[in-house]
């Protein structure tokens, strides 16, 4: 059991798709260590038998008020947040409707189809004094945080000199129907904004300690491969003042291998790995031996966890909202707008457009 007074946040889901279902799941565990009690209030699904079939799946032991539709959960008194787990497309206008009635956002990954729509969301957001935030969950991984130590405050493997990160995953495109949310351009479908917005936050995040306006500002060249107006591979380099370069890449079509992340520096490299890159489990550091070789053999960090880990972005917005603030400190508005400005570069040099750009 998690100690008493805790923050308390009462959600409200909007749609039962697989993110709903892992987050859910998530909230509703056991945890000794959580730094916030979460209640499930409410849900919102196109239908209120899919609803009932989430909710008895996922959080049976909730008391849920379920909803054939996302306005009654904008409304209803109980909710205190609203956790937005549509398709890209749909994320401004879900995020303007639950402001507009006053509610908190979580809101998922990519935030919104390019960083206009990001600046009125946040607009709309400070107007009305309610929190919200990106879910970009892998930013509050404790693993996230013990690898920028080691980068950026002990320094371990010297001055970063270039960043590789790959997400990809065979999606077998092609057997997908058209109105498939990773196919059709007009529900924001592409590698770049699903799966490449991870690669880019591994790259940010190694090249660079500060986030949102302190951080610098890289060059950028992209290309993209193309089907039906979405991209189906994405290939981006940044080019720092430092120096540093940052290869960032996904695709649609195989699978990234475990290792999908490596920072080199002048005096060693780190390899980051997981199943996938957005759920990373352990970093090896590999140092230069005194011959200036480096270790085949490095040091690695594990992070075991229960579950899937997105409780840690759930406490981290509980305790920002106890505490009065509206943005939080680790993915501040800034970040998320400068996450889809180089995103909105990446496209405008690639070809993969939406009807909004
Ligand atoms: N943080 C993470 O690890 C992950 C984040 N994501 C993000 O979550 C979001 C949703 O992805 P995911 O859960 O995989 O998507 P799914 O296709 O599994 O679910 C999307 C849900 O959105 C609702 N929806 C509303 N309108 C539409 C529409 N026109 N077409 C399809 N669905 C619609 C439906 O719920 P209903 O019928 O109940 O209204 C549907 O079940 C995306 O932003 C994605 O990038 C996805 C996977 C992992
Ligand atoms: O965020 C995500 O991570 C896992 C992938 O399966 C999914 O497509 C993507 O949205």
């Amino acid at each position: 059991m998690p100690p008493p007074n805790l923050p308390t946040l009462r959600w409200g889901v909007i749609a039962t798709g697989m993110i709903s279902s892992w987050f859910v799941k998530d909230l509703v565990l056991d945890r000794p260590d959580a730094k916030a009690h979460h209640t499930i209030e409410a849900i919102g699904s196109s239908s209120q038998e899919k609803g009932q079939t989430f909710a008895q799946e996922y959080c049976p032991h909730e008391s849920t008020t379920i909803y054939g539709s996302y306005e009654e959960v904008y409304t209803d008194p109980s909710v205190d947040i609203v956790y937005i787990g549509t398709p890209h497309a749909f994320h401004l206008r879900n995020c303007l409707d639950a402001i507009a009635h006053g509610k908190h956002v979580l809101c998922e990954k990519a935030f919104t189809l390019n960083a206009s729509q990001a600046r009125e969301v946040f607009a709309a957001a400070k107007d009305r004094g309610v929190f919200v935030m990106e879910a970009m969950w892998i930013r509050f991984h404790p693993l996230t945080r013990a690898l920028q130590v080691k980068i950026h405050e002990d320094n371990v493997i010297g001055r970063v000199q270039r960043v590789f990160c790959d997400f990809s995953l065979d999606m077998d495109i092609d057997s997908l129907p058209d109105d498939s949310r990773l196919k059709n351009p007009a529900l924001g479908a592409g590698s770049l904004l699903d799966i490449g917005i991870y690669s880019l936050t591994w790259a940010l995040l190694a090249a660079d300690p500060n986030v949102g306006g302190k951080a610098h500002v890289p060059g950028i060249l992209a290309s993209q491969k193309l089907s039906n107006g979405a991209d189906v591979a994405t290939a981006a380099i940044l080019g720092y003042p430092s120096g540093i370069q940052a290869i960032v890449t996904s695709s649609l079509s195989f699978a990234t291998a475990p290792q999908f992340c490596r920072i080199e520096g002048t005096e060693g490299f780190i390899i980051v790995q997981g199943p996938g890159t957005s759920a990373p489990e352990r970093f090896t550091v590999h140092l230069k031996t005194p011959s200036g070789d480096t270790a085949a053999e490095g040091i690695t960090f594990s992070f075991n966890k229960p579950g899937m880990g997105f409780y840690w972005e759930a406490d981290a917005v509980a305790v920002d909202i106890s505490e009065g603030r509206i943005e939080n400190d680790i993915m501040p508005w800034a970040e998320t707008i400068r996450v889809l400005e180089i995103l909105d570069e990446i496209r405008r040099q690639g070809g993969a457009r939406y009807d909004c750009d």
